[in-house]
């Protein structure tokens, strides 16, 4: 067995969601083989001295979109690109979105899918499948997606994108009816189609075309409208629930309202643009600038939701973070030049969402070593069902690590990041902490800031149904969570009549 498969990563402190400790790793393979002190290790092995740093679990980034092609453009960032970014930032394992249109088949997408990634993955990577229209034939093909065969646990469906890929509450109803009876996932994009659809129709007539429509035309309550109803009917079909992108304070509300009444698993993500950026841009003057903001639900103009998200994801109020990295390059995104509801939807983030998470979050105080953990990679196995195997540093787990040097200082920007894409949202923002080296199935790809990826050294890796956190930590309803404090707090009082201020 050739020395290059064995490494050693020494003097460090391994960080795992549960705990911190000094420890040394063995990695043989491709696998943990020891985790301990003062270990035995054979001759031909290569020592990484790790005095000073942090040793976590590789990131797992729940939600990407490469090669996607919507609204007439196709992303910038390919399965290749994508993830050679994603290991650059320290994330060792995707989970992108399979997203059929209306009336395709949901198989013959996820082979589409699976052509397009497999053999020019960096690393590991799952798929969810959107199911964006309904009938017997899309429940039948739900079912053998979620065999053993295909490996997929999760199912994404839209309350927006009115004429592409939403889904009314009866067709939603059944979709998550469906999902329960397999024991998968229902994940939704919680915004009222409905209602966007009319705001855009009246921002346009009145001369509104420019990046600043987008956010307008969608606020905050019509997310939060969104998320409750879509938690109802998942109450109603007996299923759990993961929101996408949550991006405002009010979604995360509505989200705790309706943890306090129900008991299914419901579970909360946001991105690395929430915690790290704002709605702000979409008054910039430059139309390149203000356009790569654009993504839906957008970026919101409170300039308090930032740390509000950070605090959120530190509270378990939220319980990971994606990068919903669905980028555009400039002349895409000027296909909405003169009207903003035809700008390609989507921004970055792959490449930049544990530094920005690191830098807004643990810096600061919010959140420690450990929770940074959990919301960048251990819950996202525990929910799609790949921990230990990933999101841990423990024996016989992958060796997807990252060795985080938290005094790493750098400034992102389009110019140097590893991205295919011709913008970054966080341009110019200082960060410290960054990966000194990145471990991929035990290959050394980030090597001491070099990056040295392999195209196709990734493999599809299977997301099996019956997640233990899902449907396993179901609490019984005398067990429901303590009623948030929020929901005690003194109702708001306007001109006599008591409103709750939810
Ligand atoms: C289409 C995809 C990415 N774009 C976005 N979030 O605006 C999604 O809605 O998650
Ligand atoms: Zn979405
Ligand atoms: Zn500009
Ligand atoms: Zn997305």
């Amino acid at each position: 067995m050739s020395s290059q498969n064995r490494l050693l990563i020494k003097n460090g402190r391994v960080v795992n969601d549960d705990g911190i400790e000094d420890l040394d790793v063995y990695i043989e393979d491709g696998i943990i083989k020891q985790v301990g002190r003062n270990l035995i290790i054979p001759g031909g092995t290569r020592t990484i001295d790790a005095t000073g740093k942090l040793v976590m679990p590789g990131g797992i980034d729940p939600h990407t979109h490469f090669e996607l092609e919507m609204m007439g453009a196709k992303c910038a960032d390919d399965f290749y690109k994508g993830t050679r970014a994603a290991v650059a930032g320290g994330t060792t394992c995707v989970i992108d979105f399979v997203l059929p249109q209306k009336g395709q088949s949901l198989l013959e997408a996820y082979n589409n899918w699976r052509e397009k990634a497999d053999g020019k993955v960096c690393c590991d990577y799952g798929l969810h499948v959107g199911v964006t229209w309904w009938s017997p034939a899309v429940k039948k093909e739900m079912q053998q997606l979620a065999s053993e065969q295909y490996g997929v646990n999760s199912f994404k469906m839209f309350m927006a994108y009115k004429d592409a890929w939403m889904l009314d509450d009866y067709d939603l109803y059944c979709a998550m009816e469906t999902c329960a009876e397999l024991k998968a996932l229902p994940q939704v994009h919680a915004e009222n189609g409905h209602i966007i659809a009319r705001n855009t129709e009246k921002l346009l007539a009145k001369g509104v075309t420019g990046p600043e429509g987008h956010q307008l035309s969608r606020d905050e309550e019509v997310e939060a409208e969104a998320v409750n109803r879509a938690c109802v009917i998942a109450n109603q079909a007996g299923a759990p629930l993961y929101i996408v992108h949550m991006m405002s304070k009010s979604a995360v509300r509505a989200l705790q309202l309706a943890r306090s009444r129900q008991r299914h698993a419901l579970i909360g993500e946001t991105l690395a643009a929430t915690v790290g950026t704002d709605g702000s841009h979409y008054g910039n003057a430059c139309f390149r600038h203000a356009a790569a903001h654009v993504l839906s639900p957008p970026l919101r103009p409170d300039p308090s939701t930032p740390q509000a998200m950070c605090e959120a994801l530190a509270d378990d109020h939220l319980q990971l973070i994606g990068s919903d990295n669905c980028t555009f390059h400039e002349k895409d995104k000027q296909l909405g030049k003169d009207n903003f509801a035809k700008i390609p939807n989507g921004v970055n983030g792959v490449e930049d969402r544990m530094a920005i998470l690191w830098q807004k979050a643990v810096n600061t105080g919010i959140m420690d070593p450990c929770r940074f953990v959990a919301v960048t990679s251990s819950n996202a196995a525990k929910i799609f069902n790949i921990w230990p195997q990933k999101g841990r540093i423990a024996v016989n787990s992958d060796a997807d690590i990252v060795v985080w040097d938290p005094k790493l200082e750098r400034t992102i920007s389009a110019a140097n990041h590893k991205q295919a894409v011709d913008f970054n949202i966080f341009e110019g923002q200082h960060v410290v902490g960054s990966p000194q080296y990145v471990v991929v199935n035990g290959r050394v790809c980030l090597d001491d800031g070099e990056l040295r990826v392999v195209e196709g050294f990734g493999k599809f890796l299977k997301t099996p149904v019956e997640s233990p956190m899902i449907y396993d930590g179901q609490q019984s309803q005398e067990e429901a969570p303590h009623r948030p404090e929020f929901l005690e707090a003194p109702m708001r009082v306007t001109n006599g009549t008591p409103s709750p201020d939810l």
